[in-house]
């Protein structure tokens, strides 16, 4: 479980976050949703550690990841997996040298050891097979299947994931969704995503944190979102003609 306390994030004189408390529990599928601008990405960042809070901590399973020097934080490190926008890959680097690349970081396993990582992990997002390829000549739903690929490769017990249908159609999008919904319950992770996908609101939101303003305006899971009366969060789920008339049959 992730716990973050009283969250605050200032850049020069925006406040950006201001003071955001909220649970993530383990073998749940925690979305952050909210307007551009709402502070999603900077509340993911705070709880990575790519961004000090301006004031509040983060809990990993109990344990202070914001009291914690950078050395102390290796280990938690190596139990977080991450996804952000674009994938992230490698471009230099084949498929499989890009799922190697955090085992070769962080752990000391033989060669043989990493290939049948890289290749149960290929597997596990049906992109058996793959390994030689580079990302340049993958669509844009392998890459994100290869980021989760590579994600996973360390058995996270946390995973971070940013935007992930971003680009996608919506039938890719719905495949990486499901994906990450299996291995979440598969693996027990706490997985935060950051969303603007209705679809994935809708279809993988267990627990759903909306930020409004910097500040948590309604958490709540996707069967309560469609019978909610906070108008900001109405609006905002609710703002085209198709999901209001999908909301009225509901
Ligand atoms: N490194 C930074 N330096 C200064 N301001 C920043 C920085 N990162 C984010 N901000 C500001 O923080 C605010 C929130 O940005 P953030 O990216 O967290 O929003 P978001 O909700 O993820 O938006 P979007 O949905 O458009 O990606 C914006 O006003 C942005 O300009």
């Amino acid at each position: 479980m992730i716990e973050v306390k009283d969250i605050h994030k200032t850049f020069g004189d925006n406040e950006v976050l201001k003071g955001i408390s909220a649970k993530f529990e383990a073998g749940k599928n925690n979305l952050i949703i909210g307007g551009s601008g709402s502070g999603k990405t900077t509340l993911l960042k705070c709880i990575v550690g790519l961004h000090k809070p301006t004031k509040g901590e983060v809990f990993f399973s109990g344990q202070n990841f914001s009291e914690l020097s950078f050395e102390e934080r290796v280990p938690i490190r190596t139990e977080i997996g991450m996804l952000f926008q674009n994938s992230a890959l490698f471009d230099s680097m084949t498929v499989e040298e890009n799922i190697i690349f955090p085992l070769n970081l962080f752990t000391n396993q033989s060669k043989s050891e990493k290939l049948d990582r890289a290749n149960f992990c290929l597997e596990r997002v049906n992109l058996k097979g793959k390994n030689k390829l580079y990302p340049a000549e993958l669509s844009g739903g392998m890459k994100k299947r290869v980021g989760i690929a590579r994600a996973i490769s360390m058995q996270p017990k946390y995973l971070f994931v940013d935007e992930p249908n971003s680009g996608l159609d919506p039938k890719t999008s719905i495949l990486i969704d499901e994906l990450i919904n299996e291995l979440t319950d598969e693996y027990n992770i706490t997985t935060v995503v950051v969303t603007h996908d209705m679809n994935s609101v809708m279809g993988i939101g267990e627990h759903i944190v909306f930020l409004h303003q910097g500040q948590k305006w309604w958490e709540g899971s996707n069967k309560e979102i469609a019978h909610t009366d906070n108008k900001e969060l109405n609006d905002f789920v609710f703002a085209s003609k198709f999901m209001q008339a999908a909301k009225e049959k509901l």
